[in-house]
């Protein structure tokens, strides 16, 4: 088989990883972070890509790679139009949704401009694989309960695809053949319903849905946070920032980290441990929801994302909903692989990229 070398490249809010494989195994990696200061001088995301095509560059020519030598280039795709799963070539259509970010801003909306950007440089190919808007729901998951206002799927679909599919490949079965439900545990959190390889429902991780999670609100009392809107005491950036950024682990705790909750809990801090456990508690309520959905036809539940690592939340999970299914553990997050392999499914012609319209 030819070999075959990509970069790939995942955009987030303080920080751009990036990768090198030749074929499925890496032979490069660097985390290129960015403080606040030097994105501060960015009004839009969109205006900080050629900030960051410059260091991700350097880095390469730094760590003598040659970009010559690159097949094509991977990024993590953004907020771009409701889409199915899959690796998707980036072409103008897509460029022009991600620079306005047809959803709204998102670091991951660079990864396809990015993508593009660099590839163009060696005459190669550029791919975004599985982006956050992954959009595979029944039409019943849509309705909200208000006719205009419609559910949307935005959710960390790189990574719950990408452990579901390893899942399976341990099981020796097939994606497709199976009902899993997946949680990632992130600075987000988001639970899917996954059927037979699509996620039918899922608890919106940019919006209020679902669990609160380390930065984010989850799901609100709608009648409060209509007063809390109209109170006059905020403007509506400063509610959106409570909800997404300052909600969550940062409300209650002041703290994004989990680990340092942890730290707190084991020094006997009792206010930290109710938290703490309550978001145990909401995620797996969501995986109750996710059951119901699935028709209690589950064959695993994996707990995947950074706050995996940490056993006493595992457990907290596992002893509410191990009734459902078996719980599997899958810590942490390899986006960088699923993108590359995203790409090499495409490039070896296992899969034919999906054109976006
Ligand atoms: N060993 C650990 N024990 C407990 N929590 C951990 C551990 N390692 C990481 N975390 C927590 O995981 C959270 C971050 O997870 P992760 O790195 O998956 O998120 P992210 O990539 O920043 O955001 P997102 O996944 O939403 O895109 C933080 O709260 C961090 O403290
Ligand atoms: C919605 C998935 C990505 C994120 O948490 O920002």
């Amino acid at each position: 088989m030819e070999d075959i070398r990509l970069l790939v490249i995942n955009p987030g809010s303080t920080s751009t990883k990036i990768a090198v494989f030749d074929n499925e195994n890496i032979i490069f990696e660097e985390t290129l972070r960015h403080s606040v200061d030097e994105l501060s001088k960015y009004e839009k995301i969109y205006d900080q890509y050629e900030f960051r095509k410059d260091i991700i560059l350097k880095s390469l020519d730094k760590n003598n790679i040659d970009i010559k030598s690159l097949k094509a280039v991977v990024g993590r795709g953004g907020l771009l139009k409701p889409i199915e799963g899959g690796t998707y070539e980036v072409n103008e259509e897509m460029l022009k949704d991600l620079e306005r970010g047809f959803l709204g801003e998102h670091a991951s909306n660079l990864g396809g401009i990015l993508a593009y950007e660099i590839s163009k440089e060696i005459g190669g190919k550029s791919f975004i694989v599985d982006p956050v808007v992954v959009d595979e729901m029944q039409d019943v998951a849509r309705i909200s309960g208000i006719k205009a206002i419609e559910r949307k799927s935005i959710f960390h679909a790189l990574n719950q695809k990408a452990v579901a599919r390893r899942h399976a490949r341990t099981l020796g079965k097939k994606y497709e053949n199976l009902n899993l439900i997946v949680v990632h545990l992130g600075g987000g959190i988001s639970v899917g319903a996954h059927r037979k390889g699509k996620v039918i429902d899922v608890s919106n991780a940019l919006d209020g849905e679902g669990p609160f999670s380390p930065e984010r609100t989850g799901g609100l009392p709608v009648g409060d946070l209509i007063k809390l809107c109209y109170s006059g005491k905020y403007t509506h950036e400063e509610v959106k920032k409570m909800i997404k950024g300052n909600g969550g682990l940062v409300s209650y705790l002041n703290t994004n980290d989990a680990r340092e909750v942890c730290e707190r809990i084991s020094n006997g801090d009792k206010y930290a441990e109710l938290v703490y456990y309550a978001m145990a508690y909401q995620v797996a309520k969501e995986v109750g929801a996710c059951a119901a959905v699935l028709k209690g036809q589950v064959d695993g539940i994996l707990l995947t994302g950074g706050i995996a690592h940490d056993k006493l939340f595992t457990s907290w999970i596992e002893d509410r909903v191990n009734f459902i299914s078996q719980v599997y553990i899958y810590p942490g997050e390899d986006e960088l692989t699923a993108l590359a392999e995203g790409g090499l499914r495409v490039l070896r012609e296992e899969e034919a990229a999906k054109q976006y319209i």
